[in-house]
């Protein structure tokens, strides 16, 4: 089997992180590929718990840790959050069918890095509403169905032209979405490999997979370079599995957990390691920070791919979601009518980010940093 490295030339001087995230990105295999990328690497809940033991300027704090749970709890008791929160999101697809799958699948080979400083950021008018991060993409993708461009069809974005795509994600504020070249080729990439290998759509990966989350892990860490969200750490091969797990949460979501969208093992699905959900969990008092690393933060300090900060933030953020999950099961066993509710780090995960952002502006929550990193991962 031959790598072959075929870095694209960046389009401006950019840090080694990204240029070792995109040189990771196109290390193909010529000779087939019999064995599994992620052969050797420890699982993202495997890889959260070797960090949380071992990690030196985060700190899980087990009175937030309840905290949290006791929201999560209540939440349940009172249906505030559910499976079904995920379809009402304006923007998020609520026809539960294979269109919807193929939304989820583009929106989340293209959901890394939308932050930027916050006088530069990129919007998408949609439908009379300025919408700015992740939801920028959300929109974009809408606008463009709306205006007859078939942007979550593979064979048009496999070969969508620079042109195309640029009209596809224009921004209506000055500023661009960031890493748009990027995004370009992630997504190029990816319709490719889903017209040579799966028919042209998505839903024949998840067919592959006989309902298992594991399964379509494994097949799209294997066939979908740019969702390789792994690496080495102090000797160790890790792995986060970003945007993999959220793409199985959101088909998981998109569907209600049913057609499509059914998988029998989606509870060992983790936290998604991105830069929102730790300050969401810093706010709860379940993380805490070092003062070093705070003030490395609030210097606004650019990390690499692969720095010890990142991985400890990340790292600590899937395992504290996984001690909240586990202290609200007990408290949900405990309640002879919530006792079979469903629970786990997915809805844990969305709780908490639709929670950010919704206190984005509220001073408490601004004053919590969020680590900066270009990188197509997260
Ligand atoms: N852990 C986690 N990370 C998530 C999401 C989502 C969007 N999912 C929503 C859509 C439907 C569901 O109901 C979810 O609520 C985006 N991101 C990440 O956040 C960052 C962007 O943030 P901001 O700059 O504030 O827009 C970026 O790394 C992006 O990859 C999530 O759910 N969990």
């Amino acid at each position: 089997m031959i790598h072959v490295w075929a870095p694209i030339k960046l389009s401006s001087a950019k840090s080694f992180g990204l240029r070792h995230s995109i040189s990771r990105l196109f290390s193909i295999s010529y000779f087939g590929n019999t064995k599994s990328k992620m052969q050797g690497y420890m699982s993202p809940r495997e890889t959260a718990r070797l960090i949380a033991d071992t990690c030196l300027d985060v700190k899980i704090n087990m009175e937030g840790v309840k905290k949290v749970a006791n929201i999560m709890y209540n939440c349940v008791k009172n249906k505030k959050y559910s499976l079904q929160s995920w379809c009402e999101h304006e923007l998020n697809p609520k026809s539960m069918d294979k269109a919807a799958v193929e939304w989820v699948f583009v929106a989340d080979t293209l959901n890394f890095s939308f932050w930027s400083a916050d006088s530069e950021k990129c919007f998408v008018e949609y439908k009379g509403k300025q919408h700015s991060g992740y939801w920028s993409l959300a929109a974009a993708l809408n606008r463009a169905l709306d205006e007859g461009i078939p942007i979550t069809d593979p064979s048009y974005y496999a070969s969508i032209s620079r042109e195309d795509f640029l009209k596809v994600f224009r921004s209506d504020s000055e500023y661009d979405m960031p890493m748009l070249d990027e995004r370009l080729e992630v997504l190029r990439e990816a319709g490719k490999v889903l017209l040579q290998k799966y028919d042209g759509s998505f839903v024949n990966c998840i067919r592959h997979c006989e309902k298992s989350a594991q399964r379509l892990i494994k097949l799209v860490v294997n066939d979908f370079p740019s969702y390789r969200d792994m690496l080495e750490y102090n000797g160790k091969k890790v792995s986060f599995l970003k945007r993999v797990q959220i793409l199985i949460a959101d088909v998981w979501g998109c569907c209600e957990g049913q057609s499509y969208g059914e998988f029998s093992d989606i509870d060992t699905v983790t936290m998604f390691a991105d830069y929102r959900i730790p300050q969401a969990l810093v706010y709860f008092g379940a993380l805490e920070y070092s003062d070093k690393l705070m003030d490395y933060m609030n210097r606004g300090e650019v990390m690499k791919t692969g720095d010890r900060y990142e991985n400890e933030i990340r790292g600590c953020s899937i395992w504290v979601t996984e001690l909240i999950c586990e202290e609200t099961k007990k408290m949900l066993a405990q309640d002879e009518s919530l006792k079979s509710a469903l629970m786990n780090s997915i809805l844990i995960d969305h709780y908490l980010w639709d929670y950010r952002r919704e206190l984005a502006e509220e001073e408490e929550m601004k004053k919590i940093p969020f680590h900066r990193i270009r990188c197509i991962y997260y």
